[in-house]
């Protein structure tokens, strides 16, 4: 068995399909799921070495934080680490057993933030039911399922169909683009990797600008916060810990500047650098930072542009002949461009022949140093810094490649190299 990823159970939760949805990103291998009933005991079994990793629960974009999940990693489990995240849209249906209609429900069940995240539907088309709490949206499902009385469950269309009940209504969640952003938990966070999230737990001092200097930190070398949270530090009333999501690995050099600044101001902990899940919204909903695929650069004719809000009026002569001129210069830098590139991708095939069989072909510590090289020349050439490092992750991942295929080619061509590269 390569792995045991623990989840809140039973099935037919959003946790499980939240580890599938993991799992079809993973390289394939041999992997047991294992249902446990609450989020204490799924972190505990990683403690206990009863699973390798879990799947937790850590935001809702309607219901903010899980705060459950927050305490534990802060109080309760202190040596868990972060190593991946799943974002996970969670489309809510009303379910009942075969026969009982809408107008018949005596009791809605399901779990706190499933009922919460219906709250509207409930109070317009079921005002008269029980609501009751239930420790999972599947235990509910599956409570509804065997009484058979004329109660309903809240939960996801799977375990409809897991269960044995009719979907009364689908999507009834009252915000259309709902989705819970789910962890991965193990005893390491993730190795370096392009695209990643760090999350951290700080706490600062009771003194007037604490707080602002610590985030200044990041702001002054261009790291992006994704989400920053507070919750009691359980020490003293008005005392709190600051959950900070930002861009980047603690490896890049920026961020373990960052990191090393803020420690010395402040209580840090690390929970762990890992891969973004580029599916989320933040990395959808903007057109500019979504990952692009080569074809949604092309605007088609019909695309109405930000900015033009005027008449399509044709350049004249004078005009199209300077557009021209100026068309027929970016011609020329895209060939010394490509040259270049070309230039960088054979120096780094001669460096993956130099590593092959005696070290890995990726350098971390070289690719942080050369990104922050970069950007540092982007922001003196007055270019975004942010858009270059893009590019130039884009151009390593590439690097990369080439030095692999190079080294797989060699090593198909001779004898296997000591140790797996
Ligand atoms: O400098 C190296 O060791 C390289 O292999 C080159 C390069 C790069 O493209 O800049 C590529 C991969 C390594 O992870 C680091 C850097």
């Amino acid at each position: 068995m390569d792995k045991k990823i623990g989840y809140l159970g039973p099935c037919g939760t959003f946790s499980e399909l939240a580890v599938r949805q993991y799992l079809a990103r993973q390289p394939a291998g041999d992997v047991q799921m294992v249902a446990l009933p609450s989020i204490y005991e799924v972190l505990a079994a990683v403690v206990q070495g009863e699973v390798t990793e879990a799947v937790v629960p850590l935001e809702n974009s309607s219901e903010g934080a899980v705060n459950q999940t927050q305490d534990l990693l802060a109080h309760t489990f202190p040596d868990l680490r972060i190593k991946g995240e799943i974002i996970l849209p969670v489309v809510h249906c009303l379910m009942a057993p075969p026969g009982v209609s809408l107008k018949t429900i005596e009791r809605v069940l399901s779990h706190p933030h499933a009922l919460a995240q219906c709250r509207e539907f409930i109070s317009r088309h079921l005002p008269g039911a029980q609501v009751v709490e239930t420790a999972s949206t599947a235990a509910a499902v599956h409570l509804v399922a065997s009484t058979g009385a004329p109660w309903a469950a809240i939960g996801p269309v799977t375990a409809a169909r897991e269960y044995g009940l009719e979907v009364l209504v689908e999507k009834i969640n009252d915000c259309p683009g709902n989705a819970t952003r789910f962890i991965v938990v193990g005893r390491e966070d993730g190795g370096w990797a392009p695209d990643c999230k760090t999350t951290l737990i700080v706490s600062v001092a009771h003194r007037p600008g604490a707080l602002y200097e610590v985030l200044g930190e990041f702001a002054a070398r261009g790291i992006n916060l994704t989400r920053i949270e507070s919750r009691p530090s359980r020490r003293r009333l008005g005392e709190y810990l600051f959950f900070i999501d930002l861009v980047g690995h603690r490896l890049d050099e920026q961020v373990q500047e960052a990191l090393e600044a803020v420690a010395s101001r402040a209580e840090l902990r690390v929970l762990g650098s890992y891969p973004a899940d580029l599916s989320g919204p933040e990395h959808t909903a903007d057109p500019v930072d979504k990952v692009k695929r080569p074809a949604d650069d092309i605007p088609s004719s019909s695309t109405v542009e930000a900015g033009f809000t005027g008449q399509a009026v044709s350049p004249s002569p004078v005009q199209w002949e300077e557009i021209e001129g100026l068309r027929e210069a970016i011609d020329e830098v895209d060939e010394q461009m490509v040259e270049l590139l070309a230039r960088r991708n054979a120096l780094a095939v001669r460096i993956g022949k130099l590593k092959a069989g005696v070290c890995p072909v990726r350098d971390p510590h070289r690719e942080s140093r050369v990104l922050a090289r970069v950007r540092r020349l982007a922001q003196l050439k007055g270019v975004d810094p942010a858009i270059v490092e893009k590019v130039y992750r884009l151009i390593i991942q590439h690097a990369v490649r080439l030095q692999r295929e190079q080294q797989g080619g060699a090593r198909a061509a001779c004898t296997p190299p000591a140790g797996d590269f």
